[in-house]
């Protein structure tokens, strides 16, 4: 299956919510006001979010339109969620030097931050770079295993301790040894108990402290990993994580599979934040650089 079939398929809940929401919508005579009013409100619970589906509303206001059958509503609908995407839209850049580049990807339990890292470091190898992982994560000792089972699957060497270590020695010592080996990229895996928020600061404060000691300007990405799943909740977490550990760039996860896909389109719009990648799928190859145009295709139900 191409990667586009791949990223339309994963899609297919949230187009369908979507195209549920908007059914019937366009059969009046004329686009009124009340019809826009109806777009509006089921781009809303359509997971799009409040600010992202006034703004739609209001651009296909401005475009005056007689009439719109289903199909002309969801190309506008694919058009105008774009333009919110595309300026968000940035591919990770690991270049630069010195070496390693340092990503520290962080989120809450659970919302696919090992898996991501598995799949991104299998990308920046694809590309030839060489990858390295480290187990930040000592909280469970089945995230440190999780994370060496994906370093193998890699092919990529994983910096690990023991549970209940001490993270920012462990990033400590990926550093040392991905700058004496010359890896290009260090991969950093954090806990995500956000029960604790002083706890988890704390942590990821010394662990940043000890990359700068080590490299003024890494970490060069913090990557956050979101669960689309989740809906609302993971725009939640984009303001909790941005005061709690400054927020670079953002992945969202697990979006094949649910219908609250329209998420992205909400976090783009409301936090402006880069979106590097997004996650179809728990297999190794299920992680791509985020295409704009593909996406909003793939929410409004058309083929790209
Ligand atoms: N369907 C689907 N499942 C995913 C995706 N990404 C991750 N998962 C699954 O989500 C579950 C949680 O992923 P993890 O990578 O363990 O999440 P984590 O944030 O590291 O969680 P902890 O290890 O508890 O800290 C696993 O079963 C993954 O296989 C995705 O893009 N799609």
């Amino acid at each position: 299956m191409s990667w586009l079939d791949k990223l339309t398929g994963g899609f297919r809940k949230t187009a369908d919510r979507l195209g549920d929401n908007i059914t019937g919508l366009t059969s009046k005579a004329a686009l009124d006001t009340s019809t826009l009013d109806d777009i509006e409100e089921a781009l809303i619970a359509s997971d799009i979010g409040p600010e992202a589906s006034k703004r739609i509303r209001d651009a296909i206001a401005a475009r005056r339109f007689e009439q719109l059958d289903e199909r002309g509503l969801r190309t506008i609908l694919a058009e105008e969620m774009e333009a919110i995407l595309a300026p968000v839209a940035k591919p990770l850049d690991i270049w630069g030097f010195p070496r390693p580049h340092v990503i520290l990807v962080i989120g809450v339990n659970g919302s696919g931050k090992t898996t991501t890292i598995g799949k991104l470091g299998a990308w920046l190898k694809e590309q030839d770079y060489g990858v390295m992982l480290a187990a930040g994560d000592t909280f469970r000792a089945a995230a440190i295993e999780q994370l060496r089972i994906w370093g193998e699957r890699i092919d990529a060497p994983v910096i690990s301790g023991k549970e209940g270590g001490d993270a920012a020695g462990i990033v400590f010592d990926g550093v040392k040894q991905a700058t004496a080996t010359g890896i290009d990229c260090l991969i950093v895996d954090t806990a995500g108990r956000l029960q604790n928020k002083t706890h988890l600061m704390d942590e990821l404060a010394k662990v940043r402290r000890v990359l700068g000691r080590l490299n003024t300007e890494a970490p060069h990405d913090v990557l956050l990993v979101l669960d689309a799943t989740t809906g609302q909740n993971a725009l939640n977490q984009i303001e909790v994580f941005r005061n709690l550990a400054g927020v670079t760039g953002l992945i969202m996860t697990k979006l094949d599979g649910t219908a609250r896909g329209g998420v992205l389109v909400a976090a783009a719009e409301k936090y402006k934040l880069p979106i590097h990648a997004i996650g179809v799928g728990e297999g190794v190859n299920d992680l791509r650089p985020f295409d704009p145009r593909a996406v909003a295709r793939a929410i409004a139900g058309l083929s790209a």
